[in-house]
């Protein structure tokens, strides 16, 4: 998945220091550590010279630190004679043993590795349940109880609106509590496993020789702090299906492996076959995990081919996928953020009016296979689905179909979205014609790619001016006062039209440091001559957005330049890099 970015996109929200680096990567976990070093070392005041600065520790020494704080990254910072150390896998409240790795002394902090508890936090209370936690770097979280992960993941949606929505502290509402995952462990149904090719592997390759392996290669995920590979041989984080899938691979990764030329990353997906209780039973294989589901049974399997087709039931919406492609990783959180959706996209309860448009359609930009369209669809009239792989369109009509659809009320597109606006009949002088999208009817998702969408798509998502949208990043642009960044063909500022009506977390990855959010935009009245619900003149377009960021974060630790604003966070940062996202 490509690399993530804040809200918004290509501008830098907070004060650049004159010491900082070039090198950071905007966006990147470092860029977002860096946020919370720099308000760590201001609460202390250590950075303006009141406390006078001692020699740094040497490199690898052992040091003993008290944890302040938990950052956005899922490290624990402790401060010390002018200098923040950040130390994985801690509390705040410890008191712990680290390894200095490497000072960044322009930026007065130092990375550490973590050794041992001297004195455990309050906080420290839970056993982890992988015997690869604080070597694997992709949870951070197993030793704290699950509340207070939420409590944390709170604070980092706040941070992440407060430090890269370029937004103003007053245009931020209240951010809600944190909803959990009914299931803590075991809900990864897909992990990617990988394992790296020989010792001059790549040369062998370049000659055109066949390789040698001396032994069988390590085959998991990132070990923390390093770029290697550790051998993992269980994730409890992983579906039980997942979890076997993995057991099977590894057998037949060390039978085969002289037939390998080069190492690999192994796909583990979870498929599900949902069958009548009164139905033929078959016999149950080893690698099969049977779930009674009241009056149905789900027969799970973990499916190793790319190609091969993926089944997931989300409440009784079933969805058919390539097992390569993508889809929401874990699936007990799903029925909970689509009757969040449907709670709030049409906006609260209480403001009904006669004057206000009914919303009556759906566009999800971005679709993939259906998901958002499928569930949301009875919700609406009309729902249009767009994605630019037409693939993931072919699996979305085929999902339409599954669950019967009205092939007149469901439309999926295969285009670019940046020509989705172009492509739609704005209109709504004709409120029968089927295919009528009038702006103040509409509702858009957008749930784009880590990168999201493009100056382009929000310049036509602007002009179309939807009553509500549900969206990924680059909220500071739907909502800000022109100071985004964002021009018009023009060259002038591009004001956003929307206020968040709320915002909150959703927990797709326990025990990891990673975060979803969920905005909700609301269109803004129009400043003169025109008014709202309140049915006092015109209304041009009174309107809500819900925003979402649908990320998906991993657990598996592979390397790869890491991100922030909401994703901002602990998908295993190392110390010489940021674990990864699938
Ligand atoms: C994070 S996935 C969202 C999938 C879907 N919302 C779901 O929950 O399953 C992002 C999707 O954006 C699509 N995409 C990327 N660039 C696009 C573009 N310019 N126009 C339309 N779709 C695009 C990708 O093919 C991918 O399916």
């Amino acid at each position: 998945m490509a690399q993530k970015r804040p809200f918004n996109e290509g501008k830098r929200h907070f004060k650049k220091s004159k010491k900082q680096k070039p090198s950071v990567v905007e966006g990147s976990n470092e860029d977002v550590l860096l946020a919370d070093v720099r308000r760590l070392l201001k609460e202390t005041k250590l950075d303006d010279g009141q406390e006078e600065k001692t020699e740094l520790p040497a490199q690898h020494s052992e040091i003993e630190l008290n944890i302040h704080s938990l950052s956005s990254t899922g490290d624990g910072l402790a401060h010390r004679d002018g200098q923040v150390y950040v130390v994985p896998f801690t509390a705040p409240g410890d008191t712990v043993t680290a390894k200095v790795f490497k000072h960044v002394p322009e930026e007065s902090y130092t990375l550490t590795d973590f050794l041992s508890v001297k004195h455990p936090s309050p906080h420290r209370t839970e056993t982890p349940r992988c015997p690869y936690f604080t070597q694997c770097s992709g949870c951070q979280f197993q030793h704290l109880p699950y509340n207070y992960q939420l409590a944390h993941k709170k604070t980092i949606v706040e941070k992440a609106y407060a430090n890269f929505s370029n937004l103003s502290a007053s245009s931020i509402p209240a951010v809600g509590e944190t909803i959990g995952s009914p299931l803590q462990y075991g809900y990864r149904t897909k992990l990617t496993p990988h394992f790296d090719g020989p010792p001059g592997g790549r040369k062998d390759n370049r000659h055109g020789k066949k390789v040698t392996w001396p032994e069988v290669p390590a085959i998991g995920f990132m070990k923390k702090g390093t770029r290697k590979t550790m051998d993992i041989e269980e994730c409890p984080i992983g579906t039980e299906s997942v979890q076997r899938g993995l057991r099977r691979e590894r057998e037949r990764v060390k039978q085969y492996i002289d037939q390998y030329q080069r190492g690999a990353t192994l796909l583990l997906r979870e498929s599900t076959e949902r069958v009548n209780k009164d139905g033929k039973t078959k016999d149950e294989e080893d690698d099969v995990v049977v779930e009674d589901m009241g009056d149905h049974i789900h027969r799970k399997t973990c499916i190793t081919d790319n190609k091969a087709t993926s089944t997931e039931y989300v409440d009784n919406f079933r969805f058919d996928n390539p097992a390569g492609a993508f889809f929401q990783n874990n699936n007990s959180i799903l029925p909970l953020i689509t009757q969040y959706i449907r709670d709030n996209i049409l906006g609260p309860a209480s403001t009904p009016s006669a004057s206000k448009p009914q919303i009556k359609n759906l566009i999800d930009a971005y679709c993939g296979s259906g998901f958002f369209t499928i569930v949301l669809s009875a919700t609406f009239t009309h729902s249009i689905g767009i994605d630019i792989a037409a693939q993931s369109i072919a699996s979305a009509r085929h999902n339409a179909e599954l669950n019967s659809l009205p092939a007149n009320s469901t439309t999926f597109l295969a285009a670019d979205a940046n020509d989705l606006f172009a492509s739609i009949p704005h209109s709504s002088s004709s409120p029968d014609d089927a295919a009528s999208f009038a702006p103040e009817e509409t509702v858009v998702v957008i749930d784009p790619p880590r990168k999201g969408c493009d100056a382009g798509f929000i310049r036509q998502l602007l002009r179309f001016g939807p009553a509500r949208v549900v969206y990924a990043r680059d909220v500071g642009w739907l909502v800000g006062d022109g100071e985004s960044g964002l021009a018009d063909e023009e060259g002038l500022p591009v004001k956003g039209l929307y206020e968040i009506e709320s915002l909150r977390g959703f927990d797709f990855f326990p025990m990891t440091g990673h975060v979803e959010g969920v905005a909700v935009l609301r269109r803004k009245r129009k400043e003169s001559g025109e008014e709202g619900e309140d049915g006092k003149g015109p209304v041009a377009g009174e309107a809500e957005v819900v925003a979402w960021k649908g990320d998906a974060a991993t657990a598996d630790g592979q390397t790869s330049a890491s991100g922030s604003g909401l994703d901002a966070v602990a998908e295993g940062q190392d110390s010489t890099s940021t674990a990864a996202a699938t």
